[in-house]
């Protein structure tokens, strides 16, 4: 293994493996802190964390176990991938982690930037904006667990780190690769640990990924990794061939669980065309709708792409959170969502697309998987993923991310070749 990258959560982490599949590393997703050695023949491998909303020593303590394991498989590099709206709190948890990565690896000047250009994300002067708003006015100052109150990355990060963070500049940045390597170097020799580095367009993650062929930590969004596959590749480490994945044809259902903006519009495109069924949360909590029953929806309705949904408008969601609690809402439905999958995958499902980085997390670890193959883009950011051990193909999408066509699309692309 040559690249190895930690993820704080889920989908986040089927994000950066997407990118790295696509720049032609064989690719595979590692689904929680492995417990075996990786496939020879695997040149990236991204481990999946729950670690973003988490206590800050404890996504420490997981993110340096992960670390452990990609250094013992042979990685040469680490990218600490974390979200492209910089989820984090003034605790953390992006710059604990981050420090203590460069700590374990003797790295200064590391570059973090969370950028993503082709979803609308990107950084200048060390501001990160979300299409044309800052972040502190995109929606996300009111995001339930990570509200992000300040665009200004270098002062939001600066409150998690011990050490000083530095900015590298678009006009640094435009000037190319040699020009941010001089700019890391002079951020690490000023004794800072961490540096904003801004990006606006892909040409500029690629120059800083070209600037970083020989740097031992990258911190950022699943953008920073655009650039990273090319050195393996141009050094002849990397072979430039696709992974593993196989196409998987045959019974299939869709699980949404995020109630983000895209998620909703993806739901009302798919309603139109497909069998639906939208979860009652009230007879769920009410132990009057069991995943029995979901599942009993799916199999009746085998071959036309059935979604099962608990998404809703914020105003609804509020009000359910303010009856039975937040923590109480979302965690019933996750294990709904959870025990549905299961009996799904046991009943011969073999495609499954899921909505929700904390709904992706629990049906995952639910399904016992301990790594799945990166295959094919369906959107931006978004793989189709398949297990190596059995036939099962999995989709896991992050809240905001994909098309209004996502769920019909990513069924197709799933069982493409199959
Ligand atoms: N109708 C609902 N009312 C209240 N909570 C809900 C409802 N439907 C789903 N939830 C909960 O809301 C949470 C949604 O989080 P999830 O991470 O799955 O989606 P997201 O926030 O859109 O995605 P991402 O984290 O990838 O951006 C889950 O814990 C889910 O159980
Ligand atoms: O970077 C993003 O926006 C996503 O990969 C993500 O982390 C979603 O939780």
């Amino acid at each position: 293994m040559l690249l190895g990258v930690i993820a704080d959560d889920f989908t986040g982490a089927s994000d950066v493996a997407n990118t790295l599949a696509r720049g032609g590393l064989a690719t595979m997703l590692h689904l929680g802190l492995p417990r075996r050695d990786a496939d020879a023949a695997t040149e990236a491998g991204v481990v999946a964390l729950k670690s973003r909303s988490i206590p800050a020593d404890e996504a420490v303590a997981l993110s340096l176990q992960a670390l452990d394991w990609l250094k013992a498989q042979g990685c040469r590099q680490i990218v600490f991938k974390i979200c492209s709206t910089f989820d984090s709190t003034p605790e953390g948890n992006v710059g604990p982690v981050s420090e203590a990565l460069a700590g374990a690896l003797g790295a200064a000047g590391v570059p973090v930037c969370p950028a993503f250009p082709a979803t609308g994300r990107t950084v200048y002067q060390g501001h990160l904006f979300v299409g044309d708003r800052l972040l502190s006015e995109s929606g996300m100052e009111r995001h339930p667990l990570n509200p992000m109150t300040d665009p200004d990355l270098r002062r939001w990060l600066a409150r998690q780190s011990r050490e000083p963070v530095g900015l590298v500049p678009w006009r640094v940045v435009r000037s190319g690769a040699a020009a941010i390597r001089d700019a890391l170097q002079a951020a690490a020799a000023a004794g800072e640990r961490q540096a904003i580095v801004d990006a606006i367009v892909d040409e500029d993650l690629i120059a800083l990924g070209a600037a970083c062929a020989d740097a031992p930590l990258l911190t950022g969004g699943s953008g920073i990794a655009q650039g990273l596959p090319a050195n393996f590749i141009r050094s002849g480490l990397a072979s430039g061939s696709a992974s593993a994945f196989r196409g998987v044809a045959g019974p299939e259902a869709i699980l949404a669980g995020s109630c983000s903006k895209a998620t909703l519009e993806q739901i009302l495109v798919h309603v139109r065309e497909h069998p639906s069924l939208a979860v009652d949360v009230e007879a769920v909590l009410e132990e009057r709708l069991a995943p029995a029953d979901l599942a009993a929806f799916v199999r009746e309705h085998e071959g036309q792409a059935p979604l099962v949904f608990s998404s809703a408008p914020p105003g609804q969601v509020a009000a359910l959170q303010e009856r039975h609690g937040r923590e109480a809402v979302a965690h019933r439905l996750d294990a709904l969502f959870a025990d549905t999958a299961r009996l799904l995958v046991e009943g011969g499902v073999t495609r499954l697309v899921v909505a929700g980085g904390e709904t992706s997390g629990a049906v995952v670890s639910a399904l016992g998987l301990d790594a799945v193959a990166v295959g094919p883009e369906i959107d931006p950011g978004v793989p189709a993923l398949a297990s190596p051990d059995r036939p099962l193909a999995l989709a896991l999408k992050s809240g905001n991310f994909g098309a209004p066509d996502f769920f019909a699309k990513a069924l197709a692309v799933m069982a493409r070749d199959a």
